[in-house]
């Protein structure tokens, strides 16, 4: 059970420039214990700029963050030793082989985790002495991980953790995430892998134009979109046969209908119900809940009628 009576990161009003630049406009948010906090958005929405300016790493212009109760910037020694940073690109030293590096940021933590376990976890055990600059871009990423999670860090944020990774590797890295989150560990991950904040996150948030557009659990925000019903109807027809529906219809001329909905299940219902009457047959139905990638869209299309 979540709890936000006492959240472990709290972000109010923040603000970041460039220059003239506000990359990040007023965001809001809070992260509680054990909670895995999805920050997505487009490109140059704003996601690493909040997330380096609540790992302590960037200046703010505007608002107040607090992770585990204190300043990241300012308080940086003390809450230091207790989060754990995996940045876009890391710049490790390429000289010195996976083994070294390991075993020289163990050396920096009085927590550190079985170093030789994390290696296994994250499938480098046949890479332990190969330079890290002749490591392949998933590779790098996972070592990146294991550098980041050594110190068995209370908070852990992961900028685009699983980019350039197989479908295997990321596999593996959301399992470690998963126990990551079952010892109690809180996360804030940026993610441009929508299925990867449906299937991990228990609320996100999607940035557009350094603002939260949407926020709230998974399901809530899925919920608060349509959900989609479609099927193949022959060559000429006419939906005014269909019966009268509460979601709105769409006649593809590929030859689907394709119903947008708030009330899926008595649309569906009824579109059965007239089709068992009429005798028809719904080749190709399909029902469907509003995904990530649909709020996704519907934030895209806002901001480009915004910017008209
Ligand atoms: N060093 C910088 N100097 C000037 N502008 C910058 C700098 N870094 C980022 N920006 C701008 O700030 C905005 C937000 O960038 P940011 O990297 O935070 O976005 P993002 O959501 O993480 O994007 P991406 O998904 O591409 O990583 C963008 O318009 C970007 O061009």
């Amino acid at each position: 059970m979540v709890d936000m009576a006492n959240p472990v990161i709290q972000v109010e009003g923040l603000r970041c420039s460039y220059g003239d630049f506000e990359a990040v406009r007023g965001v809001d948010f809070e992260v509680a214990r054990g909670e895995l906090f999805g920050l997505l958005g487009t490109n140059g929405a704003g996601k690493t700029t909040t997330m380096e300016a609540v790992e302590g790493l960037r200046a703010t212009t505007g608002g107040t963050i607090r992770v585990l109760g204190a300043d990241p910037l300012a308080d940086r020694r003390a809450i230091r030793p207790k989060v754990g940073i995996m940045l876009q690109d890391s710049g490790f030293p390429g000289d010195l082989t996976v083994g070294e590096m390991v075993a020289f940021w163990r050396s920096t933590s009085s927590r550190a985790s079985d170093a030789a376990e994390a290696v296994e976890a994250l499938d480098l055990v046949h890479r332990v002495d190969v330079r890290i600059k002749q490591l392949s871009g998933g590779e790098r990423r996972r070592l990146d991980l294991l550098l980041a999670t050594l110190g068995r860090p209370e908070v852990l944020f992961l900028d685009e953790p699983t980019t350039g990774l197989d479908p295997e590797s990321r596999q593996r890295v959301w399992e470690v995430v998963r126990g990551l989150l079952d010892g109690g560990t809180t996360i804030v991950l940026t993610t441009h892998y929508l299925e990867e904040a449906e299937s991990l996150a228990h609320r996100i948030a999607i940035m557009s134009e350094g603002r939260i557009a949407v926020s709230g659990r998974v399901a809530d925000v899925l919920a608060r979109q349509p959900a989609r019903i479609s099927f193949d109807v022959p060559a000429g027809f006419d939906v005014c046969a269909l019966p009268i529906l509460a979601g709105d219809v769409v006649h593809h001329p590929a030859g689907r209908v394709e119903v947008r909905t708030g009330e899926l299940q008595r649309d569906l219902g009824d579109l059965l119900d007239w089709a068992r009457r009429d005798g028809r047959a719904l080749t190709g139905l399909r029902a469907n809940h509003a995904s990530l990638e649909d709020v996704f869209h519907a934030v895209r299309t806002d901001e480009k009628a915004m910017s008209r």
